[in-house]
């Protein structure tokens, strides 16, 4: 069965990025029933050229086109270099959620799941941590979230590295059997074996011209080299002089020549097969080549790509809030983070502050400020850790959900509905042992209502913010370095050390971004401080209210629209930045 894969077709692609031509002049055809391979040196464009293919990427100039059409997301599978299941997550589950986030049109997730277990010899790895699969374990089960949909075509970002030959040996039978049933299978590799494995080969000089396009077994003897080995060498050395499009030796294959007629039919994306993918001249050299490994379960041809409903954003909602709750639940690190450090800072909070600071007959006014500034900076700091890590340890998860099927409202409203009521519970926690503690003041449960209101739109805005960041940057180190620079100013330019009324007007202007100033003057007007230090017994009061002037006068309504607003624009922000970062398949 050859039929339902896609023919992938690319005419003069070139491509720029950051303002460097990073292919050019690339033609080829990927055939249904084969495995073509992109290779070249590092950093000649083999995974620009393979996100341009699968449509992730539009080229700046040329034409790539999907069964003669604009590439479409349907029916893609990708594979990227990095894993794209929760390592934390045993692999059955991890592959639960993704096959109910794709929902298969034809087959319920545990069926789906379960045959591709199978097909890819991962049955017995079904019960164990993704992480603790090996690499080669951990390669196949990237593989399998993607045939869950059966895809029409598999994209491959060097599938075989980090593997021991016989496993990288494996895992090419494994795709070649992928595309006996009938998926395109397109990947790039570094690796000289994989070369004589795949079917066709297009490989890249330094330059993003293609040096070679063709059968692999005729490529040594095109270079005058004894070993596929030898071919890096040999274009490196010739790469600049290299152009396929005008040294005869070097031109592309003959059917090429029909290509760009049928690029300008322009067949939408739900068009057929061409006439070549019905005949697959390649699948006979590859069985002559394909290495003796141990022989895969059968794959049953590509399907429908996803049923009806997959995309409706209740339903995604609901999928990976489950999957975000179990995260948390198997991650006992993480699990212990989320509890435990909002309990250690209260403890802390309980040693540092003297009892009675808020007492009207031995009253503290400094104490008193400074109690509301560390809860209105705790209520901060739980928001910000809890967001931090959230994006960028899950990007590469993200951002290949994101090509075909996840919406991004529904990814971040999972994240708020699992960790919010976390935040609820550590925000209550904190309010109740100081006011246990006589920490703070004795007041009616309206008022406490109000400090919770406060406290918990403080933690939503820093939990967004905590997102954002999390969204934009591009390792998990840079969101650890990130911890301090987020919480300094919001020390600084809070207005409870240097009140805001006597800060240079510079240092008075960032303080109105700051949204721990506002949830400081939030509490503090909900506790009346101006009117405790006017009446204070304390000869402090009158000149802290001198220097902090109207800054509690306020009512509280105030700060908790300016949290909200804060919260909304972070939240618009982080779709905008994920939008941006995880971009859909097809253009
Ligand atoms: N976002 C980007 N901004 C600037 N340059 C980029 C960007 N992405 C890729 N490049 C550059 O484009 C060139 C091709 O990158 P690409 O990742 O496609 O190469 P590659 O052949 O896959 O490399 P490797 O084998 O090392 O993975 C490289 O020089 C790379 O630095």
């Amino acid at each position: 069965m050859t039929g339902h894969g896609i023919r992938v077709a690319a005419c003069d692609v070139e491509r720029t990025v950051g303002g460097r031509t990073v292919l050019r002049g690339v033609s080829l055809v990927a055939e249904a029933g084969e495995v073509s391979a992109i290779a070249g040196g590092s950093g000649s464009g083999k995974t620009t050229l393979l996100d341009t293919l699968a449509g992730i990427r539009p080229p700046s100039a040329g034409e790539v086109r999907h069964d003669g059409g604009r590439p479409d997301a349907r029916g893609l599978g990708y594979v990227p270099q990095d894993d794209i299941l929760h390592r934390a997550l045993p692999l059955a589950h991890s592959l639960r959620y993704a096959a109910a986030l794709r929902a298969p049109a034809d087959e319920g997730p545990a069926d789906a799941v379960d045959r591709t277990l199978a097909a890819l010899g991962l049955t017995a790895c079904a019960g164990r941590r993704v992480g603790t699969l090996s690499g080669g374990e951990r390669k196949r089960a990237s593989i399998a979230v993607e045939l869950l949909t059966r895809p029409r075509v598999l994209f491959l970002d060097e599938p075989t590295s980090g593997l021991d030959p016989a496993a990288a040996a494996e895992l090419m039978s494994l795709l070649h059997e992928l595309a006996r049933a009938g998926t395109t299978v397109v990947l790039t590799t570094h690796a000289p074996a994989d070369l004589a494995r795949c079917d066709r080969v297009a490989f890249l000089a330094p330059d993003g011209r293609p040096a070679y396009v063709g059968d692999p077994r005729a490529m040594c003897a095109h270079f005058g080299v004894a070993t596929e080995a030898d071919v890096y060498a040999a274009v490196a050395s010739r790469g600049a002089s290299v152009d396929a499009g005008r040294e005869p030796e070097l031109q592309l294959e003959p059917e090429l020549g029909a290509l760009e007629p049928e690029l300008e039919r322009n067949a939408g994306p739900g068009g057929t097969s061409g006439p070549a993918a019905e005949s697959v001249p390649g699948s006979e050299r590859a069985a002559e080549t394909r290495p003796a490994g141990p022989k895969p379960a059968a794959v049953r041809g590509p399907g429908p790509a996803r049923g009806a409903g997959a995309d409706h954003p209740l339903r995604q909602w609901s999928i990976l809030a489950r999957r975000d709750l179990e995260l948390i639940t198997r991650d006992r690190l993480t699990a212990a983070m989320l509890i435990g450090s909002p309990l250690v800072i209260v403890a802390m909070f309980a040693m540092l502050f003297r009892p009675g600071a808020f007492d009207p007959l031995a009253p503290s006014p400094s104490g008193a400020a400074m109690i509301l500034f560390w809860i209105a900076f705790g209520g901060f700091f739980f928001g910000l850790t809890y967001g931090l890590l959230q994006i960028c340890v899950e990007l590469p998860i993200v951002r290949r959900e994101r090509l075909s099927v996840l919406r991004i409202g529904p990814y971040l409203a999972a994240k708020f509905t699992v960790l919010l009521p976390i935040l609820v519970l550590a925000d209550v926690v904190l309010l109740a042992v100081l006011r246990g503690m006589n920490r703070l003041p004795a007041a009616s449960w309206s008022v406490y209502g109000s400090l919770l209101v406060t406290l918990l739109l403080a933690s939503a805005a820093a939990l967004a913010l905590g997102l954002l960041t999390s969204a934009a940057v591009t390792e998990v180190g840079q969101a650890t370095l990130m911890l301090p620079l987020l919480c300094f100013p919001q020390v600084l330019f809070s207005g409870a050390f240097v009140p805001v009324p006597r800060m240079p007007t510079i240092g008075y202007t960032l303080s109105y971004a700051m949204t721990n100033r506002w949830a400081f003057e939030a509490l503090g007007s909900d506790l009346d401080l101006s009117g405790r230090w006017a009446h204070s017994r304390s000869p402090l009061g009158p000149p802290l209210l001198a220097s902090y002037g109207d800054s509690f006068d306020h009512s509280p309504l105030l700060g908790w629209a300016v949290l909200a607003g804060c919260a909304a624009l972070f939240v618009a922000a982080t779709c905008a930045v994920l939008a941006r970062r995880c971009p859909r398949a097809g253009w």
